[in-house]
């Protein structure tokens, strides 16, 4: 059988497209889903995305890691879904979808996505890293200088330590370049490496800089390794409401795939 795919990528966090609104994609392959996603033997993504009828909203993203699984929110996914869903006419410029953790309002203009993400109530430390959930679980480490970084080394290294273990967590290190923008590189779980971008990941970096006075803006530019992405929020008592994760999605190529 042959499978239609879409491949799209947002600053190098790259995806599988599957238009499943007749809900034919077989959910329960893991094995399927992990080689699709796999570099040499199938098309080559950090995760697959189908985009599914939605009895309250525009339509429903059902999101997998590279490893085949069923994930947590990703932001740069949403995003790259975002601007599927406009090459579909699903929508126009303005949607609301369902996605894993809720509800997501997002825009499309040129190529630019903005996508609404949950609000944050909770930020734990953890000696001098903090932790917070944005859709998806996040550790973040600051430093003086991430490009010396063995992120992919390091980042195994805390996803699957205390207190994370098994479950896991994604891990970005972030580092400082002025008063409202950061560099910052991610391990992602369920990939297990370091990818060019984690949607998720700079929305909680930007909070994160924001809750541990490293920075007094509510608007904050995130340098990582595919691109620029911008997060801006607003605060009240330590809670995080209106966060916004915007920056490009774009089409790359679409083909047919024997599985
Ligand atoms: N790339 C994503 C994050 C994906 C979620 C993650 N790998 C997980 O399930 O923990 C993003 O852009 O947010």
């Amino acid at each position: 059988m042959k499978l239609h795919f879409y491949k799209y990528q947002g600053t190098g966090n790259d995806f599988v497209m599957i238009d499943n609104r007749s809900l034919f994609f077989p959910k329960d392959d893991v094995q399927l889903i992990n080689k699709l996603c796999d570099r040499r033997f199938g098309i080559g993504a950090d995760g697959l995305i189908l985009l599914e009828p939605s009895k309250t909203a525009d339509f429903t993203m059902v999101y997998y890691n590279a490893d085949g699984n069923e994930g947590s929110m990703c932001g740069n996914g949403g995003r790259c879904l975002v601007a599927f869903a406009n090459q579909l006419e699903v929508i126009k410029n303005e949607t609301t979808f369902d996605a894993v953790d809720g509800l997501h309002y997002a825009t499309i203009n040129n190529g630019i996505v903005s996508l609404k993400m949950i609000d944050v109530y909770e930020i734990s430390t953890q000696n001098t890293d903090l932790f917070l959930n944005t859709g998806s679980p996040h550790h973040i480490q600051f430093s003086n200088n991430v490009a010396a970084i063995n992120v992919k080394e390091l980042g195994a290294k805390i996803r699957y330590g205390a207190p994370y273990f098994e479950e896991g967590t994604n891990v970005n290190f972030a580092e400082q370049v002025s008063e409202n923008a950061f560099k910052v590189r991610t391990y992602e779980r369920g990939v297990e490496d370091e990818t060019l971008a984690c949607g998720t990941g700079v929305t909680a970096v930007a909070i994160a800089a924001n809750s541990a006075n490293k920075t007094s803006k509510n608007t904050i530019q995130l340098e990582v390794l595919g691109g620029n992405l911008e997060v801006s929020f607003d605060k009240s008592e330590n809670i995080y409401t209106n966060v916004f994760l915007k920056g490009p999605a774009q089409f790359v190529f679409e083909g047919d795939i024997q599985i």
